[in-house]
This record gives C-alpha cells, structure tokens and sequence, in this order.
C-alpha cells in the first residue's frame, strides 16, 4: 500500500506554474529520492507533501486518508538543522512531544529508549553548540522522528556533513530506516546520497517541473562497488543536466 501519495498536483507563484499536474506514490518502507536544480522547486513540493502549503489543485493522501493542505502527518526535517542553542539536548528533541502537551514522564519514556539507537544516550544534557555536526544531524532526525515514526521527508538531511561522517552517517540511517520500516522522501543535491539512500530515486526538472526521469535503485550489497554504480551516477547527472 502506498504511504504517501502526491496525486496531480498543480501550484504557481506570481501566476507562474511550478507544477501542472505532478504525482508521486511512494510505498510503505521505501526511501524515494528527489534530486534535480536549484530552484526548480523540491522544497515547495515537500510543502505541499507536508500539508504546510495547499496547492492550488490536486490531493496528498497519507495512509489513504486525503491530508491536503493539513500539516502534522508527517515528520519533517528542514534542512538547517534548526536545534534551539539555549536548550539542552534532550529538550530539543522533545519539542515536538511538549508542543502536543504529553505529560513530562511520557516524554521521558518516549526519548529515553531512543537515545542509543542514535548514539545520543551521553549527550541529552549538552547543549547543541557542544555537538559536532553528525551529532547535532542525529539529535534533529530523532526530533523529527519523534513528530512522526512512520513518514519522514528529509530535506538534504546529510549535506552539512564532511565525507566520513556523511558516510557513517548514511550507513547507520539506512540500518534504523530497515528496522523501523521508516518511510522517507529524500531531497539531495548528492548523487551519491540518493543512490545510497534510496530505494527509488526521481529527477525533478522543467517549468512546469516534472518528475522527468525516474531510477530504480539496485541495493545488493556489492552495487556501490560496481561499474553500474558509475554508469547509474552518469545517467542521473545527465538526466538533471540534459
Ligand atoms: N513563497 C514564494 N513566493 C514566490 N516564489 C516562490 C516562493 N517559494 C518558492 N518560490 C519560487 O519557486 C521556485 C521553486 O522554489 P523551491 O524553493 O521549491 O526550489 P528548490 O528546488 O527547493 O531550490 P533549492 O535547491 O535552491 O533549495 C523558485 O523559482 C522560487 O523562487
């Protein structure tokens, strides 16, 4: 069943039209990548997928239940991290848990389990500025995953991040996205990432901007070693640049 769907979206700003008919389903349990230029217009579809704006036509169902234009099905990530520097760890990440009003023993029980999954169990009582850059990504996916444990959108979630740690970074996300089943929709301007990431992985592209070109992604363990890893790479450059 399809967790998320976009169904013929249509939205223009200043009577210029961003998407003239844009659909996307994305399954329970799969990561779907969303690449494509500068401006061409992946953050207003995570927007619009997120219920913060309402296109001017077409439906976002979640779960099957149609969500258009209503925020709070969905946990997203926005790319600036955004964690508040005068507030300890463990009160950023239960932010989204104090804004829906749960008791502080509810919330106690909701994040203490989750602290070594995201290797944060040592660190809920620093403060942000005491984080390096991975720990600082890993306290704002488990914020976001604790507005929502079963659909996430992650806008260039790992793009801050220098080589090791977005390597590391990756390997430990894609193990917590199989054992959760998690749900991701994924906006990268990194190849690499999508194709690490992502199960499926779309080109967005044009004015009106459509999902011009769409990969599927083989996640055998020896891909990322192969030559057809390097020929995906060139196909989906050439997709976004052709
Ligand atoms: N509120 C707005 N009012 C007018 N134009 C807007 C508004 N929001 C976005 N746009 C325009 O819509 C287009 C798509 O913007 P959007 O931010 O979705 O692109 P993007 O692909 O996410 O870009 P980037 O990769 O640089 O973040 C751009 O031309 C942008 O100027």
């Amino acid at each position: 069943m399809s967790k998320l769907i976009l169904n013929n979206l249509h939205h223009s700003f200043e009577n210029k039209p961003l998407f003239n008919g844009l659909s996307l389903s994305v399954g329970t349990g799969e990561v779907v990548a969303i690449v494509g230029a500068s401006g061409v217009g992946k953050t207003t579809l995570f927007n619009i997928a997120s219920g913060l704006i309402a296109p001017s036509d077409g439906r976002v169902a979640i779960d099957g239940v149609d969500r258009t234009g209503q925020a709070g099905f969905v946990g997203y990530m926005l790319q600036k991290d955004l964690l508040l520097p005068f507030k300890r760890v463990y009160d950023n990440i239960a932010l989204p848990l104090t804004l829906q009003n749960l008791p502080k023993s509810a919330i106690h029980d909701k994040i203490m389990p989750l602290l070594p999954a995201f290797g944060l169990d040592e660190l809920h009582h620093k403060y942000p500025a005491q984080l390096s850059g991975g720990q600082r990504q890993r306290v704002a996916l488990l914020r976001t995953y604790l507005s929502n444990d079963s659909l996430m959108l992650l806008d260039e979630p790992f793009s801050a991040l220098d080589f090791v740690t977005k390597n590391q970074m990756y390997e430990w996300f894609g193990a917590f996205q199989k054992d959760k089943e998690l749900t991701c929709l994924i906006i990268t301007h990194d190849i690499d990432e999508a194709i690490y990431l992502a199960d499926e992985l779309y080109v967005l592209k044009g004015l009106p901007a459509t999902l011009a070109h769409h990969f599927v992604i083989d996640k055998s363990s020896d891909f990322l070693q192969s030559v057809e890893y390097l020929n995906l790479k060139q196909d989906v450059l050439r997709a976004i640049q052709g």
